[in-house]
């Protein structure tokens, strides 16, 4: 290798020459072996191979035997004679080798040339005796054309594209050798050239080569030469496996054949003879410890069955002792509430184990429905007689929308409480009248008749009339029994409006439960949403006040009850739950007898317009009852958080009837609660109390909600001199202190703005309870007694 003209084709005569010698000495040093040469050469000249010891100039074609390699096809192969006959062939290929002349060469040659030699030998005395073998080799001279520049060597033509072949065969033969140098990663592209792919085996095979790299020693050839020496380096990592190639003869190769044949007969015959008796003991090992593991697995079968059938007895005890336990509570809770209703029943009432059985009762209720019938859960629950009815099978209701389930499956967790009351009142007192069990039985009737008819957005909302009723009656159920016990009673009935709450609060996910009564001394209020019952005094019934203002025609009727029989009392507390059931009555009678588009406006005409403003003249009716509802908060000294959550959040939507009927009945109640012997008792005290620590939570709120510039604007609109001491202080006592509408809009403004979770919004209103989605078609009107 190396550029033109640094003496590789005269380096390559001689060593061609020398070779030729040297094997020709060891032939003759070794007589015992049979020497045969071949020799055959060849050029590739632009790419083509052509046959150098034949006239013919056609190329010759590449073909890859899978033993040989790469073959070039019809090459001449001469068996040489002796030495003198080499030497002949060797001038037959100088004579036909393409030589041309360039500028740094008279003598180029233009062409890579390949000698090759093959030599076999064989042992003389095995010689035709069969099983001889021969050992063969080739060797290859190769002079490759030189590496030359254009510019150097004044090519042009036929030189220059002669030029152009050696530079891309001489630049794909470093390539393979860098790569092989590299280690053989990666493709070797042998292929991209006719010279590499013919040297293949000697470039990185078995092959033992040897490449002399020839310089120039002229200065302006220093790049050349800088170019070859680092060919040379590269070439010198390549690492090739040379092998000897034994060729045996065909009766060698049968004989050895014939051996392995044998050998492999008998494995097959005996398997488990001593040729391979490591087979034969890892086997019996296997058999071994499939046997072990089958013991094993069959054992963990016969475990895992016995804790299965254990477990499905201890589910079954379970399950039997959670059913008694169950029941077990529920009647004990009604022999407890029967027996010692009189003293205890409240506190029972009010347990945590109670709300516990009661929702344990519900999972039951859920888990045996042959067991408890359960009610569809679009019903609110409130009545003795619903519990009674509870217990026969229900017949198919109709479904009622979804949002009114939401809205009322939290109350029935109130309604279940009021059920186990009720029914260890009957179990108590069988005797109890039955003029009082029966506007109760007929309500249920009543209830259920309602229910067949489906969906009725009116008796959603003389449900929720009636929850509202309920919660408040304990005391007249109470005083029926043991008058003695009504602060108790309340508490029952405080607790039953909380827990209302806060089941609802749990259902529907509100977050408003944060509600302004218990930032402060939530034990000591009275206000609306949470009183305590414990400091609460409680008259030993509902007052006459609150029925009149409920129902007036009743107590008027009672009034003659009362000087026929002379127990007034009795009569209108038992007549205050037929009230509702009475209503219902009137209003079935009515609907029987008008068409469905006319009972939409049965409310004007109806006596339930005496309870129950109908919405057409809700309007009208709003201001008035909103005013009454301020000063009752203003007299019951109502939460000021309260009463502005309150005002904003009902501004006369028709759907807020509901919510301030049911307000108005409970400042009412509250009012005449509070003063009912007479004089304030020690509740509205801690009223107070309760709104002097509101208002000082609002007097440190402004500080943090209040600029400057606001406060100082609310100085002057309340009046408040600004060169005046804590006229924070003074402002918060002001707030909600008087009952005209400018006043109350503008506290309730104020409020708003120190308290967070002021969100208007159906979410909010729950807080109070109730929230009806009364799921109004738009331009129509409804009756509240209309369904
Ligand atoms: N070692 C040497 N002693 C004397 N003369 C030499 C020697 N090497 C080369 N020459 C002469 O140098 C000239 C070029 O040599 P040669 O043709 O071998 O170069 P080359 O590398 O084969 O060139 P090209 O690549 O162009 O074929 C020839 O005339 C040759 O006789």
């Amino acid at each position: 290798y190396g550029q033109t003209s640094s003496g590789k084709t005269y380096t390559m005569l001689g060593i061609t020459e020398h070779s030729m010698a040297e094997i020709y000495a060891y032939i003759d040093q070794h007589p015992d072996r049979e020497f045969i040469l071949r020799f055959s050469a060849m050029e590739i000249y632009n790419e083509a191979v052509r046959d150098l010891l034949s006239s013919d100039t056609t190329p010759l074609r590449l073909l890859d035997d899978p033993e040989k390699g790469t073959v070039v096809e019809k090459l001449t192969e001469e068996t040489l004679r002796d030495k003198g006959h080499l030497l002949e062939l060797l001038a037959v290929c100088e004579a036909q080798r393409q030589i041309g002349e360039t500028a740094l060469n008279e003598t180029s040659s233009r062409s890579h040339q390949i000698l090759r030699l093959t030599v076999e030998s064989s042992a003389k005395q095995f010689l035709g005796k069969g099983n001889s073998s021969t050992l063969q080799a080739c060797v290859n001279f190769v002079d490759l054309a030189g590496s030359e520049r254009a510019s150097q060597t004044a090519a042009s033509g036929m030189r220059l594209k002669e030029g152009s072949h050696i530079n891309k065969s001489l630049l794909t033969l470093g390539k393979v050798i860098r790569q092989l140098s590299g280690g053989r990663n990666g493709h070797i592209p042998y292929r991209d050239s006719k010279l590499t792919r013919i040297l293949q085996s000697s470039l990185g095979g078995n092959a033992r080569t040897a490449i002399i790299c020839t310089m120039s020693p002229a200065h302006c050839h220093v790049e050349q030469s800088r170019n070859t020496l680092l060919f040379a380096n590269c070439a010198k990592n390549v690492v090739t496996n040379a092998q000897v190639n034994v060729v045996m003869s065909d009766k060698a190769l049968v004989k050895h054949l014939q051996r392995e044949l044998t050998r492999l007969e008998n494995e097959l015959k005996f398997p488990g003879s001593a040729s391979c008796p490591t087979h034969a003991e890892v086997l019996k090992e296997k058999d071994e410890q499939i046997k072990k593991l089958e013991e094993q697995l069959k054992e963990l079968m016969e475990e895992k069955d016995t804790v299965q059938s254990e477990l499905e007895n201890f589910r079954k005890v379970a399950s039997d002792d959670h059913l008694n336990c169950l029941k077990a509570r529920r009647w004990d809770a009604h022999s407890r509430s029967s027996e010692s209703l009189p003293r205890n029943m409240s506190e029972d009432a009010l347990s945590c184990s109670d709300t516990y059985d009661l929702v344990d009762q519900d999972l039951l209720i859920d888990a045996q429905p042959g067991l408890f019938p359960r009610r569809p859960s679009n019903h609110v629950f409130d009545s003795i007689d619903e519990c009674q009815e509870n217990l026969v099978a229900y017949p198919d209701v109709p479904d009622v929308s979804e949002e009114h389930c939401k809205e009322v499956q939290c109350v029935e967790t109130n309604g279940l409480r009021e059920r186990i009351s009720q029914e260890s009142f009957h179990a108590q007192k069988p005797e109890t009248p039955e003029k009082e069990r029966r506007p109760m039985t007929d309500q249920a009737e009543d209830c259920t008749d309602e229910e067949k008819r489906g969906e009725s957005i009116a008796k959603t909302a003389e449900n929720a009339i009636e929850l509202y009723a309920c919660d408040s009656d304990p005391s007249f159920e109470i005083e029926k029994y043991n008058i003695d016990e009504e602060p108790l009673a309340l508490k029952r009935c405080v607790v039953s409006s909380r827990d209302t709450v806060l089941a609802r609060s749990s259902s529907c996910k509100a977050s408003f439960m944060v509600i302004p009564n218990s930032w402060f001394d939530d034990s000591t209020s009275m206000n609306m949403t949470t009183p305590p019952s414990e400091n609460f005094k409680f008259p030993p019934r509902r007052p006459e006040q609150v029925r009149r203002n409920l129902f007036p025609e009743k107590v008027a009727s009672d009034a003659i009850t009362d000087n026929s029989t002379g127990n007034a009392e009795e009569e209108s507390a038992a007549n205050d739950t037929s009230r509702v059931t009475e209503v219902k009555q009137q209003t079935e009678q009515k609907d029987a007898s008008q068409p469905q588009e006319n009972r939409v406006q049965a409310g004007t005409d109806s006596s339930t317009s005496t309870t129950f403003e109908s919405p057409s003249r809700w309007p009208f009716d709003f201001p008035k009852k909103q005013k009454e509802i301020i000063e009752l908060w203003h007299e019951c000294h109502i939460s000021i958080v309260h009463r502005t959550y309150f005002f904003l959040l009902f501004n006369g939507d028709h759907t807020d009837h509901i919510y301030m009927e049911v307000e108005h009945r409970r400042l009412s109640f509250i009012k005449h609660s509070s003063i009912a012997d007479g004089e304030p008792n020690a509740t509205v005290a801690s009223s107070l109390k309760s709104l002097r620590n509101e208002r000082d939570m609002l007097y440190r709120q402004m500080v943090r909600k209040l600029s400057g510039a606001e406060k100082e604007s609310l100085y002057s609109k309340w009046g408040i001199d600004r060169s005046s001491k804590q006229r924070r202080l003074q402002l918060s006592r002001l707030i909600w202190t008087q009952t005209d509408m400018e006043h109350v809009r503008e506290s309730a403004e104020l409020v708003s703005k120190m308290v967070q979770h002021l969100e208007r919004g159906q979410a909010i209103k729950e807080m109070f309870g109730l929230s009806f989605s009364l799921n109004l078609r738009s331009g129509k009107s409804f009756s509240w007694g209309g369904s």
